[in-house]
Order: structure tokens, then sequence, then C-alpha cells
């Protein structure tokens, strides 16, 4: 058994697989790291790996302590990955990234793949029909428009996440949902658009903690699948033993 771990800018996620079946999901934050991970292992004596893809602020040696009970592979870009990166700072790229763009080569081969990942960030990757990592985009997430608003103004009330009711919103807070929602959205679209116009082919995963959300409302038809990252470091742990 496999305890993959996403350690990303707002939360931690984690996924215990038998093989390539999802047995068990769960999502915290960082004071909690500790406490969960250890009560995952007392209840899958069975995981003898630990994989970990880590953006937030735990490192290699917040792992030690589990040691002793599994196996820890913690990704960082001296592992193994499936497709040729053409970024021109590829010690920079998110480890998140690598390891989404991983999962699309593997789950779907031989395609145009554009992941997009709405977290504390939108992360917009490509990847080519020919396995070559292209790059893509990075802006601020759902939670971090609505907080930066509130925060660098005196007068915007922080707000959470709601379905605008028009794009002409009549109010302070249905003009911050519609900037913030319809904003999104219509980023989401264009980018969709502009990759349609360099290619019509491609696959689009949509995935991240507001990926459900978002899917209904944009103009193009995706599929959202909020696990696409778990499911892709497992793949990672995997593409990684076959040597
Ligand atoms: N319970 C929750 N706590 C925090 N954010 C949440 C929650 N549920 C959904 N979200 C949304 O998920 C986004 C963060 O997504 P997530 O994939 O967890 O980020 P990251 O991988 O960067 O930690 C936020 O923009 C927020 O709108
Ligand atoms: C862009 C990110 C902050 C996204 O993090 P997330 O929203 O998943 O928490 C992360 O992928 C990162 O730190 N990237 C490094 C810069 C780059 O990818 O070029
Ligand atoms: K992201």
């Amino acid at each position: 058994m496999l305890l993959a771990i996403d350690v990303g800018n707002t939360r931690i996620k984690t996924a215990v697989f038998e093989q390539n079946t999802f047995v068990d999901y769960s999502v915290f934050t960082k004071k909690e790291f500790n406490e969960k991970v250890s009560f995952i292992l007392n209840q899958y004596p069975k995981i003898s790996s630990i994989v970990v893809a880590s953006v937030g602020n735990l490192d290699k040696n917040d792992f030690l302590a589990f040691e002793n009970k599994a196996k820890i592979l913690f990704i960082n870009n001296e592992v193994k990955f499936p497709f040729t990166n053409l970024y021109e700072t590829p010690n920079t790229l998110g480890i998140d990234r690598m390891v989404l763009a991983t999962g699309a080569v593997l789950q779907f081969p031989m395609q145009n793949r554009l992941v997009i990942d709405a977290g504390t960030c939108i992360t917009y990757d490509f990847i080519d029909e020919n396995d070559n990592y292209l790059g893509g985009a990075i802006s601020p997430g759902i939670r971090l428009r609505y907080e930066s608003l509130h925060q660098f103004t005196a007068k915007l009330p922080l707000l959470t996440k709601t379905n605008p009711k028009s794009c002409i919103g009549n109010s302070t807070n249905e003009s911050i949902h519609s900037g913030v929602v319809n904003g999104l959205t219509n980023e989401i679209d264009g980018f969709i658009d502009y990759y349609k116009s360099l290619n019509a082919n491609f696959i689009i995963i949509l995935t991240g903690g507001d990926a459900e959300f978002l899917a209904m409302r944009l103009k193009n038809t995706i599929f959202a699948n909020s696990n696409f990252l778990l499911e892709s470091l497992n793949q990672t742990f995997q593409y990684n033993q076959n040597d």
C-alpha cells in the first residue's frame, strides 16, 4: 500500500492506494500534519511507502519521523519524469506541476494535454503529443482573489465564493462575486480558446480544490477530477519503481 501526500499552499491532501485503487482520502492543515499522518499509518499498517509532493512549507525533514514506518519518496527534480522539460527555469518549476504533467502523460498517451489546477493559485501546464513540457501560466486562485481584494483595499469586505447572479454586479458584494468568479471563468475559457487556436486537438484536465465549482461555470465542457494530483503522485511513484 502507498500513502500519497500532496502539500499545497492551502491544505494537505492525502490518499491511500492499493495499486491503482483509491482506498482512502483525507484533507487537513499543516498544524494537524503529524497527528493525521500518524493516524493514517496506524489505520493502514500495510502502507510500505509514502510519496510526497510539496510546494507548501513542509520539506523532506518534516517526514523523517515516519521513516521507521515506511519508505519515503520525496519528489524533487532529480526523480524520473516521463516528459522532456522545456521550461527555461526547470529548477524553479513547481513539483506539483511536474507531477500533474506526469499523470497527464501516463494517463493520456500521445495527445496534447492542458492541465488546469485550481488551488491556491491557478496553474496551467501544457504537454504536447511528443511529451514535451512547454510551461503555461500561474494566476491567483479563487480564495486568493477574494482575500486580496479585501486585504489591499480599505472598503472591500471579505467574501466567500458564491455563484454571481449576473455579469453586471448591482451591489458591492455582487460586483466582487462577478469580478472574482466571472473574471476567473473568462480567464480559463480564454486560455482554452488560445490553446484551441494553436491546435484543436487536446485534452483538458481540471483539478484542485475549486475544480468542481468552476467546471459547471465554464463555456468549454470539461470534466473535473479533484483527485488528479493524488492519482498522478501514485503514477509518479510507480514510474520511479520500474527501473
Ligand atoms: N475546506 C476548504 N478549505 C480551504 N479551501 C477550500 C476548501 N474547500 C474548497 N476550497 C477551495 O480550494 C482552493 C484551494 O485548493 P487546494 O487544491 O486545496 O489548494 P492547494 O493545493 O494550493 O493547497 C481555495 O481557493 C478554496 O476556494
Ligand atoms: C505556482 C504554485 C505556487 C502553485 O501552488 P498551489 O496553488 O498548488 O499551492 C507552485 O506550483 C509553485 O510554487 N511553483 C513554482 C514556480 C513555477 O512553477 O514556475
Ligand atoms: K495550483
